[in-house]
């Protein structure tokens, strides 16, 4: 097999062993021992004796596989449940009721959700329930449920531009916390004095529980201050809606209240449990690296800024391993993942940001041999677009300027999806029903 079509196979290889080590059907299982009345949650135990009612919700592109498989641990001890989930991210339940909802953008059903999980936390908030969330990445936008005064339009509105503006999920999540009624810790205020146990699917750098799907089930520890800093950051007020504006203008002279801060009672009856994480995925996708006979490195889990420079900066890593074997001799295989951004121009293209670093990564190797890359979002959506990401080598630029398609341009217009899509270098996934943030593998290798 050509060394180009088998490095490929490798890169794939790595990237789905990965992918697999950090889906619900294997997370988990592997994390929860059920025998009655005693449910084991990794290091937690629950005495379900003293409950009369387990209710299920949940929110996140991963939480219908992982309502699945709790299902087909707890079978008929569960009462009642629901979950809100990305569209095509749907799975057979049994007992939980699932609604599709929109993403990265709410619509109508992100506001259903939000409405019929509180209600069913009104209808079994008692001492003798305990409620069991499914949290993972996409849940900010499938469940909403905002503060009084505040529409759809308007959350709609300033997510679209918050989106758009390069800020960092840190940064977007903090004024989402502080528009809604059911996130930023409010979920758990709602629940208490139940018990609750958050199940938790990382796809936030640094793994942070209150940035995680904005955090329902965790105090907030940002502030209204935060959020003008960042509105102003962003250049974002001249840009909202008059009654947006005079709300926050209203919580900062201090006639709001904050979000639930970490004093608040409701916290000491709730459990957050991270099940998966970036780590974990990058981990496993290194040990099967080592199997194919590359000597690996994991570089970071938390790799950040802007996508091209990322890009860039990952091509001069990888040329290095060429040039004085640091910081491995080749054949090896370099790791990282996290979550890059990308500042969009006015007018751009189509595109995410794994699509946008490989394109940038590309055009630094261009012509040079031994040299591949995937970058690839582990939700199998990059952007908003249907690939998951792409794979490059020093072929990609050259090969696509014999078409007289101009990669540089196309990393200009931000327009990296169309650029793949035109010499078909673009990985579909589909939907992983995970989401642990975005995986790069590079293979530096000297065979011919
Ligand atoms: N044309 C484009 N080129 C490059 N990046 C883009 C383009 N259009 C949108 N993006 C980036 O894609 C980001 C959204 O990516 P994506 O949809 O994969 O994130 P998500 O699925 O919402 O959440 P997660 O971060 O969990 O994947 C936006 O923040 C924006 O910066
Ligand atoms: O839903 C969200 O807020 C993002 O996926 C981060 O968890
Ligand atoms: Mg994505």
């Amino acid at each position: 097999m050509p060394n180009q079509k088998k490095i490929k196979k490798h890169l794939l290889e790595i990237f789905h062993t990965g992918l697999e080590a950090v889906k619900p059907t294997t997370i988990i299982p592997s994390s929860i021992n059920f025998n009655y009345p005693l449910l084991k949650i990794e290091q937690q135990t629950f005495d379900l004796s003293l409950f009369k009612h387990i209710v299920v919700l949940g929110a996140g592109k991963a939480s219908a596989l992982m309502a699945q498989s709790l299902e087909n641990i707890l079978e008929g001890f569960i009462t009642k449940g629901l979950i809100s989930t990305k569209y095509g991210h749907s799975c057979n339940l049994k007992k939980i009721e699932i609604i599709e909802a929109g993403h990265p953008v709410p619509d109508q059903n992100s506001l259903l959700a939000g409405q019929k999980i509180l209600k069913l936390i009104n209808q079994y908030r008692s001492k003798h329930t305990l409620f069991i969330f499914l949290l993972s990445g996409g849940a900010s936008s499938l469940m909403v449920l905002p503060q009084k005064n505040i529409s759809l339009k308007e959350k709609q509105l300033i997510t679209s531009l918050l989106l758009e503006s390069g800020a960092n999920i840190n940064e977007i999540n903090a004024i989402r916390k502080h528009l809604s009624a059911i996130k930023g810790g409010h979920l758990a205020k709602a629940i208490y004095p139940s018990t609750l146990v958050s199940l938790i699917i990382s796809d936030v750098i640094g793994d942070k529980l209150d940035v995680i799907g904005s955090g329902p089930t965790t105090a907030d520890s940002s502030t209204w201050q935060d959020c003008a800093f960042i509105l102003d950051k962003y250049s974002l007020w001249d840009k909202l809606s008059s009654s947006l504006k005079s709300y926050f203008q209203e919580a900062l002279k201090g006639h709001l209240s904050e979000t639930p801060k970490s004093t608040d009672k409701c916290f000491q009856k709730v459990k957050n449990i991270i099940l998966a994480s970036n780590l974990k995925a990058l981990l496993k996708a290194a040990h099967k690296a080592k199997q194919l006979g590359y000597k690996t490195i994991i570089l970071t889990s938390s790799l950040q800024g802007e996508a091209k420079e990322a890009g860039k900066f990952l091509a001069s890593i990888a040329k290095e391993t060429l040039k004085s074997n640091h910081p491995l001799a080749p054949p090896c295989c370099l790791l990282c993942g996290g979550e890059t951004t990308v500042h969009l121009t006015q007018k751009h293209g189509k595109g995410g940001r794994n699509q946008e670093l490989a394109l940038a990564f590309a055009l630094e190797i261009q012509n040079l041999d031994h040299l591949y890359l995937l970058s690839a979002g582990t939700d199998g959506t990059d952007g908003p677009t249907d690939a998951a990401g792409a794979i490059v080598d020093g072929t990609t630029i050259p090969y696509a300027s014999q078409k007289n398609i101009d990669g540089k341009k196309f990393l200009e217009l931000h327009d990296s999806y169309n650029f793949f899509k035109a010499i078909n270098t673009l990985l579909i996934t589909g939907p992983t029903f995970t989401n642990v943030m975005d995986m790069q593998i590079i293979i530096s290798t000297k065979e011919d």
